[in-house]
């Protein structure tokens, strides 16, 4: 008998949703939610039931009931302390973490949280796995030049773990032996060193590294302090300006590749060097991890949207061949791996991790 299990990845403008029979997808759905349906809401965690209602509603409308699931998975918001990669039950400290939303709110953190509504009441496990949390760094990557602001790790952890599989078996050997960069090029970018099986030192999706289709990046720090103090913005506005509103979004007005594209085509030289430096600023980051690496790199994986695009890819490729050779895996596969993710824990492959003991043993740790 298969595993029936539900997967659920929430986003700033959707609920995604797949329903899986062990590693196979039987139906998915993306909720689209309003802008003016998500502006009711204060905060990310009041949605939740909002979002639970039409979760269910979906659910129903595609003939299935959540008493035939085994498992729910959810994917992993942000929590402080963060945490290894791998499986996490979610346990009522984790719902505790997930609910605070710090350092920073996400919309994943309703991931956990909606798995284990779903899933309390009919007494089956609720997952989260391979959260945008995950904290893999080698402790020298922490280190910044302001000894109270260290690194915090925020990747898109789920499909970089996904490729680093895919492209390890493409390669014929153990994910964990090998030393791969991998961009993750969607509407925000991860841009990581995977080495031994982990992240050991990367971008922060949504403060540093290359801009994005929506976010900023690594800007000029006395600029930033300058503009905080403008009056211009309050902490919220400025925020959602720097990883929402920055980027392709800030200069062009679109979050959409296709649609700078058109531009270009239409003989938009702004459209054109906007694009030119996203490139650019990708192949420095990329470049930067091979000294991480020692030189020694296997591979580099490009992933995500953006990968779609092949002038993009052609542009990093150019500047990046001489380190290694480029793989490219356009798209994301986080339902899948979500789903795959649980199917080990139910089928006794691996063990659940628990999160309660990622904040005892954090508490010991020395802060530099
Ligand atoms: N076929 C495509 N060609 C070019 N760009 C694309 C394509 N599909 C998606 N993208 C771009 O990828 C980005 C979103 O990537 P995606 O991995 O879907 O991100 P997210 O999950 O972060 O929204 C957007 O800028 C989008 O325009
Ligand atoms: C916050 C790190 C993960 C992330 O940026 O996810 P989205 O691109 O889906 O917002």
């Amino acid at each position: 008998m298969a595993f029936n299990i539900l997967v659920i990845n929430p986003g700033s403008t959707s609920t995604k949703i797949a329903w899986y029979e062990d590693d196979v997808e039987v139906w998915r759905k993306s909720i689209s939610h309003r802008p003016e349906e998500l502006s009711r809401f204060e905060n990310v965690i009041q949605q939740l039931d909002y979002r639970l209602d039409a979760v269910e509603k979906a659910v129903t409308e595609m003939g299935y009931s959540y008493d035939n699931l085994d498992a729910v998975i959810g994917r992993g918001g942000i929590v402080d302390p963060p945490m290894p990669g791998g499986v996490y039950e979610v346990d009522d400290v984790l719902i505790e973490y997930l609910r605070r939303c710090k350092p920073w709110e996400h919309a994943s953190n309703l991931g956990g949280l909606m798995a284990s509504a779903i899933a309390r009441p009919r007494k089956i496990p609720a997952f989260i796995a391979d959260s945008v949390a995950t904290d893999e760094l080698d402790d020298i990557a922490r280190i910044t030049g302001l000894p109270e602001l260290p690194k915090y790790s925020l990747a898109h952890t789920l499909n970089v773990k996904s490729v680093v599989r895919k492209a390890a078996k493409e390669l014929g050997g153990d994910w964990r032996k090998f030393r791969f960069i991998v961009a993750h090029l969607g509407g925000g970018f991860t841009i990581c060193a995977h080495k031994d099986g982990r992240m050991v030192d990367l971008n922060n999706a949504n403060e540093n590294g290359p801009f994005s289709p929506e976010r900023a990046g690594t800007v000029p720090t006395g600029d930033l302090v300058r503009l905080c103090y403008s009056g211009k913005y309050n902490v919220k506005e400025l925020r959602r300006k720097l990883a929402g509103g920055s980027g392709f979004v800030g200069y062009l007005g679109t979050n959409d590749v296709r649609e700078v594209k058109k531009l270009i085509a239409q003989g938009d030289e702004r459209a054109s060097l906007i694009f030119r430096a996203m490139a650019w600023q990708v192949s420095k980051e990329i470049a930067s991890y091979s000294a991480v690496l020692e030189g020694k790199v296997d591979a580099i994986i490009l992933t995500g949207g953006v990968a779609y695009d092949e002038d993009f890819v052609a542009m990093v490729t150019e500047r990046v061949q001489w380190i290694a050779p480029v793989l490219v895996y356009p798209g994301e596969n986080e339902m899948k791996s979500l789903a795959e993710n649980a199917l080990r824990v139910l089928r006794g492959e691996e063990k659940a991790a628990s999160y309660a003991q990622v904040v005892k043993n954090y508490s010991k740790k020395e802060v530099v």
